[in-house]
């Protein structure tokens, strides 16, 4: 069976919660677990759009919390798939906080997931290839082959010295 060829617009994904007293802790604050998991379901969202498969987290890249998200906030999560590699994709994720009866909105995070293509024995299969088109996506996608091997080094499956175009960014020939 031959692979489609994807556009990162073909994995564009936009999900909305409202903060709602379950989520949050005793701050009034949304716990940052509960964005997480949003996070995940909106990335896992995205890399199906891609995939067409199943898929499954690999990884999360570092997430940092820039302000707390008030009870009663809606949360925008936007996704969308930046590369592909062989049986897995990186998906960004950029994350906004509204508060409607002000008119108040302001971005709280950023982050990278990666989710890998299984079969229905749970076997990893190939993804189709990612091109990019707007200069932006075209940037996301160079940054994602030196993040892959950033992570990849972190959890131990690749060595530092076979990372070129990381070590690339530190030393120059
Ligand atoms: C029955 C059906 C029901 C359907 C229902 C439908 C509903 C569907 C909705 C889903 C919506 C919710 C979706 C939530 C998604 C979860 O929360 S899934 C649950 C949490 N995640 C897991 O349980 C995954 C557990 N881990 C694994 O299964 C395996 O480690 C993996 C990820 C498949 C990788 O297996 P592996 O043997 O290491 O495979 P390996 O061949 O070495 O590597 C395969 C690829 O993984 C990459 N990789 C491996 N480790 C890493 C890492 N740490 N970092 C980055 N990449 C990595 C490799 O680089 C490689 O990529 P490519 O070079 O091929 O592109």
């Amino acid at each position: 069976m031959s692979i489609k060829v994807k556009n990162p617009k073909d994995s564009h994904t936009i999900m909305n919660e409202l903060v709602l007293p379950n989520d949050t802790n005793t701050l009034n604050n949304l716990m940052g677990g509960r964005l997480l998991h949003w996070m995940d379901i909106a990335a896992a969202i995205s890399a199906q759009k891609h995939c067409n498969r199943i898929v499954v987290t690999a990884s999360v890249d570092n997430v940092s919390f820039k302000h707390p998200i008030k009870l009663g906030d809606v949360i925008t999560i936007e996704a969308v798939v930046t590369r592909a590699f062989n049986t897995s994709v990186e998906v960004r994720l950029d994350v906004w906080a509204e508060n409607i009866p002000s008119g108040s909105r302001a971005k709280s995070n950023e982050a990278y997931y990666t989710f890998v293509a299984l079969d229905q024995d749970g076997k990893t299969v190939p993804v189709p290839e990612l091109i990019p088109e707007t200069v932006e996506e075209i940037e996301l996608f160079a940054g994602a082959l030196r993040r892959r091997q950033l992570r990849l080094i972190l959890s131990g499956k690749m060595k530092a010295d076979d990372a070129k175009e990381l070590k690339a960014l530190f030393f120059k020939e």
